[in-house]
């Protein structure tokens, strides 16, 4: 049986650092994003984000939350648009790179343009180009709303996983028969031979 610990460690007390709560927050598994957009003097900027979400459906909203000393974010808040790139678990360097300081991440970064022209870096699982909706105080983060625009292609891949402050990554659903005989039906493209 797995042992369950118990500790009262209000914010303020000398008991609670952010070493705890990071512990405790790392418990939560999330997928990984770069978010980027290409700033006035047209050089790409991004960074690694876990604090993604999809909000609502009408109108499509998302939600991210940068620290506010991020330097992405200000030029972010600058142009008024960014792109989330949702990472594969095949781009792990990817997130490395976006997830340290740096003066120049996309250094070995290959991307396209989208069609307002931010980057999208190849090989993730899909893109969304948003515009910024709003921004909302969230302590030393923003919690910034977009609304999106355009919406990438989707990959057959598994997603790269950040869970206890390191990766993981998961096997696909399994398909069983029965699913897959559905989806052929459901997909099939051919004349109605079988009246
Ligand atoms: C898996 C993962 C998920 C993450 N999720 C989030 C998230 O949800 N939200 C979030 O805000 N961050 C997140 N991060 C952290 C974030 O990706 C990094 O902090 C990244 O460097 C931020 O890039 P930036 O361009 O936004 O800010 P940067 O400009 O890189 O600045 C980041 C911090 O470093 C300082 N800094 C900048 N340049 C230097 C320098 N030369 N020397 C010393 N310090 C410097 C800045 O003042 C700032 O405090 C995540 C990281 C990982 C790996
Ligand atoms: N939201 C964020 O700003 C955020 C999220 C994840 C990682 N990071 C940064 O990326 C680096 C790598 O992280 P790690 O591998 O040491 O994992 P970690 O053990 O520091 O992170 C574990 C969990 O704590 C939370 N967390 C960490 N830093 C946070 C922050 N500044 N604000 C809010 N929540 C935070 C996240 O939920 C994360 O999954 C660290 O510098 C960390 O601060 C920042």
């Amino acid at each position: 049986m797995t042992q369950r610990t118990s500790t009262r460690t209000p914010y303020g007390s000398a008991e609670f650092d952010s070493r705890q709560f990071r512990t405790a927050m790392g418990q939560f598994c999330t997928g990984v994003t770069v978010i980027t957009t290409l700033g006035p003097d047209g050089g790409p900027v991004g960074f690694a984000c876990q604090s993604f979400a999809a909000l609502s459906l009408d109108p499509p909203l998302v939600l991210f939350c940068p620290m506010k000393t991020s330097r992405s974010w200000k030029v972010i808040e600058e142009t008024g648009k960014f792109c989330v790139n949702i990472l594969s678990n095949r781009q792990q360097d990817v997130s490395a790179a976006f997830g340290a300081p740096g003066d120049d991440k996309f250094a070995n970064i290959t991307w396209d343009p989208s069609p307002a022209g931010l980057p999208v870096i190849r090989h993730g699982l899909t893109w969304v180009e948003c515009d910024v909706e709003s921004v909302t105080d969230g302590g030393d983060h923003h919690i910034v709303i977009g609304r999106a625009l355009t919406l990438g292609e989707v990959l057959q891949d598994k997603p790269l996983l950040f869970y206890r402050g390191g990766y993981l990554s998961t096997e696909h659903p399994r398909v069983t028969p029965a699913q897959a005989e559905l989806e052929n039906f459901l997909t099939w493209t051919g004349g109605d031979t079988w009246l």
